[in-house]
C-alpha cells in the first residue's frame, strides 16, 4: 500500500541576473524564486490497484515520481510504501519498487542489454537462477531476445523501453511507478507495452501508478484517475465518475425523412446546434436528461430515420478538470 499524506515540494532556483557577466553574477547572487511544484497532496493506494496520474506539463508529476521513489526529498509532509518512507528506509524500499522513465534510460548506453541485466542482477542481490528464471518469463511477454546482445544505443524507442520495463522488473517489485512508459511509441508498440502492463497488473496483482499524456493509456488500463494541476489533486476518482462530473454533452444526430419542424419554445434541458438537410444535432447533458426523453420529443418534429450519439472525448473531459 502506499500512503501520502500532505506532500509538498519547492524547489528554490537561482534568479538569472541580467546585463554583462550575467553568468558570473548569477553565481554569487542571492537572489533566489521559488517554485511549488507540488502543494499538499494526498491519496492512498492500495496493492493491485492501476492508477493513472495525470496533469497538464508542468503539473508536478515527475516531482511527485521522483518523491515516491526516494530520488527526492520532500519539503514537508509523508510518502510511506508499505509503511516504510522511501527517504529513510532507501534500501528496503527499492527493493519493491520497479521504476521506468519513458525519457531516460536505466540501461547503461554502450553495454549489450544482457550486460546492463547482469549489473542490475548483481545490485539488487537477485539469485543468477532467480534472474535467469524471471528473464526467461519476461522473455515470453516482451521478446527480448532479439535484443540481448545489442548495445542499448542502438535499439528502437519501442526495443529499448520493452528492455528497460524487463530491467524494472528484474527484482520482482511489487509496485510500480511508470512515468510516461509509451511516449514516442507508434502504436504497435505502444498495444504491446498496455498488453505487458495488464498482464503484470491483472495476472501477477502488481501495482502500478502510470504517468502519461496518452489518453487511451488511461481508459485501456486504469480503473482510477488522479488529476493533478498546479501541483495540487483536482479529481481523484473512477473514470467514469469524472466523464459525468464534468457534464460534458453528448451530442446526438437525428436524421429525419422529409422536413423537420422545431418548434418555436420548448422547455427541455436540450440545446439544439445544428438543422440542416434533414439533420438535427442536439446536446444534451446525459445526467439530466435521458436519452429515451430527447427521443420522445424530437420523434415529434418530423418523421426520424436514424439516431446517432456521440459520447465526449475523454481528452475534453480531462481539459474539463484542468480549467
Ligand atoms: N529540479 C528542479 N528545479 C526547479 N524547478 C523544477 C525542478 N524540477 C521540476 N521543477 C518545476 O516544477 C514544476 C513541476 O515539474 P514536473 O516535472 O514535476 O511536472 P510534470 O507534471 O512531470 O510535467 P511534464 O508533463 O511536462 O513532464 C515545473 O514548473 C518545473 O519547472
Amino acid at each position: 500500500m502506499i500512503t501520502v499524506t500532505n506532500l509538498r515540494k519547492t524547489f528554490h532556483t537561482p534568479v538569472v541576473q541580467e546585463g554583462r557577466f550575467s553568468g558570473v553574477r548569477t553565481l554569487f547572487s542571492r537572489a533566489y524564486k521559488e517554485k511549488e511544484a507540488v502543494r499538499d497532496l494526498s491519496f492512498e493506494i492500495e496493492s493491485g490497484e492501476f492508477v493513472g496520474y495525470i496533469g497538464p506539463n508542468g503539473a508536478g508529476k515527475s516531482t511527485t515520481i521522483k518523491m515516491l521513489t526516494g530520488i527526492l526529498h520532500p519539503t514537508s509532509g509523508e510518502v510511506l510504501i508499505h509503511g516504510l518512507s522511501p527517504q529513510k528506509h532507501r534500501r528496503r524500499v527499492v527493493g519493491k519498487l520497479g521504476v521506468v522513465f519513458g525519457q531516460r534510460s536505466q540501461l547503461w548506453w554502450d553495454l549489450p542489454v544482457k550486460d546492463s541485466y547482469e549489473i542490475l542482477t548483481a545490485m539488487y542481490r537477485v539469485e543468477e537462477s532467480t534472474s535467469r528464471r524471471r528473464l526467461d518469463e519476461l522473455n515470453e511477454l516482451l521478446e527480448l531476445k532479439e535484443l540481448m546482445d545489442m548495445p542499448v544505443r542502438k535499439l528502437s524507442l519501442g526495443q529499448r523501453m520493452r528492455a528497460d520495463l524487463a530491467a524494472a522488473m528484474l527484482h520482482d517489485p511489487d509496485i510500480l511507478f511508470l512515468d510516461e512508459p509509451t511516449i514516442g511509441l507508434d502504436v504497435v508498440a505502444k498495444k504491446n507495452i498496455r498488453g505487458f502492463l495488464q498482464t503484470l497488473n491483472q495476472e501477477f496483482g502488481k501495482t502500478i501508478l502510470l504517468t502519461t499524456h496518452d489518453m487511451d493509456d488511461i481508459e485501456q488500463l486504469c480503473k482510477r484517475v488522479i488529476v493533478i494541476n498546479h501541483g495540487q489533486i483536482g479529481y481523484d476518482g473512477s473514470l467514469d465518475t469524472l466523464r459525468d462530473r464534468i457534464g460534458l454533452p453528448t451530442m446526438m444526430k437525428i436524421t429525419y425523412r422529409g422536413d423537420i419542424q422545431v418548434p418555436e419554445s420548448w422547455e427541455l434541458p436540450f440545446r439544439v446546434v445544428e438543422q440542416e438537410a434533414g439533420v438535427l444535432t442536439i446536446a444534451c447533458n446525459r445526467q439530466e436528461l435521458k436519452a429515451m426523453d430527447v427521443l420522445r420529443v424530437v420523434s415529434l418534429w418530423g418523421d426520424m430515420d436514424d439516431v446517432h450519439m456521440e459520447e465526449p472525448e475523454f481528452e475534453e473531459v480531462i481539459h474539463g478538470v484542468y480549467k
